[in-house]
């Protein structure tokens, strides 16, 4: 894959395009980059980067092995409007737009190679977990250079396309519900007496230790918080109190409320 031309400039272009120029799966000048108006996101992009920026899109279009579809859902239907007289039959088109469908972007843009991938805000450091579906006409050639350049961003896993709900529901939101509870035991441990940095960092670390643990021992989480909890001790009325609330009912139903969500919106 030697061009690749997104479609919008926001914040997941802008991770893509420095996971891709960072670890050089596509040399810069390679990479194209246009969106609505904003032409001093598009110069910064262009210095910071060396990436190509341009207006110019019907030619763009036609270098093209990839085109990224990364505007806001608002905006999607105009975007592909103004492409699809310029864009090759067989291109393949990749969408980070949430809750978009693949019918909804081939009724715009006629039967092609499609895909749909739910990153993460992780994307930012190269830690996103990306859920990636591909509709029938994308061929392993293609599959496989779309993995490379995910994997510039973080880790791929491929499911249906109707599975992206639930992807959407667990790991395209999921940082903001850690970041909730990291908030939460924050402002708990400052009533303590510790300092917010002291805080900050307990917290933090604590959080980045237990997520490596579950990544690198090979022990179900229920094991592992059973070998912190000793019996009559301080986990254990900890943990009891998170049960009193029922945070784990709270968790249940915050993933089916935000994967609903999602199905309402692409049925919108
Ligand atoms: N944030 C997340 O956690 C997350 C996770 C997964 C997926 N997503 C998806 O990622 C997508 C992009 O989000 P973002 O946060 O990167 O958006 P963003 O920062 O708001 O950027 C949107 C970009 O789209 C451009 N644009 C709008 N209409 C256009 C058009 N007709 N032609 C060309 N460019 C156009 C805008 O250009 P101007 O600046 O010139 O208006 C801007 O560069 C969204 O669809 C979102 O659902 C986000
Ligand atoms: N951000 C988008 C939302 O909140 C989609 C996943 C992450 O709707």
């Amino acid at each position: 894959m030697k061009n690749i031309l997104f479609i919008g400039a926001g914040s997941m272009a802008e991770a893509i395009i420095h996971g891709l120029t960072a670890q050089q799966v596509i040399d810069a000048a390679h990479i194209f980059v246009t969106n609505k108006s904003n032409e001093a996101k598009l110069t910064q992009l262009h210095e910071a980067y060396g990436i190509s920026a341009t207006y110019e899109l019907a030619d763009a279009l036609q270098q093209a092995d990839l085109v990224v579809l990364a505007m806001k859902p608002k905006d999607v239907k105009a975007a592909l409007e103004k492409i699809a007289a310029h864009i090759p039959a067989q291109t393949p088109v990749l969408s980070i737009v949430a809750g978009y469908a693949m019918a909804s972007i081939e009724a715009i843009l006629g039967a092609r190679p499609l895909a749909r991938i739910m990153p993460n805000t992780s994307a930012q450091i190269a830690l996103s977990t990306t859920g990636v579906a591909y509709n029938a006409a994308v061929n392993d050639g293609t599959k496989q250079a779309i993995t490379t350049l995910l994997q510039s961003i973080g880790t791929v896993i491929e499911v249906e396309e109707d599975q992206l709900h639930a992807v959407t529901a667990i790991s395209g939101s999921g940082p903001a519900y850690f970041y909730y509870v990291v908030e939460a035991m924050k402002e708990a441990g400052l009533t303590y007496g510790l300092d917010e940095q002291t805080v900050k960092q307990l917290v933090v670390e604590t959080m980045a230790g237990a997520s490596e643990m579950l990544k690198r021992v090979d022990e179900e989480p229920q094991l592992l918080r059973k070998k912190i909890t000793s019996p009559g001790g301080t986990t254990e009325a900890g943990v009891k109190a998170l049960e009193k609330f029922n945070v784990k009912e709270a968790f249940t139903t915050c993933i089916a409320d935000a994967e609903a969500k999602s199905r309402e919106l692409a049925n919108s």
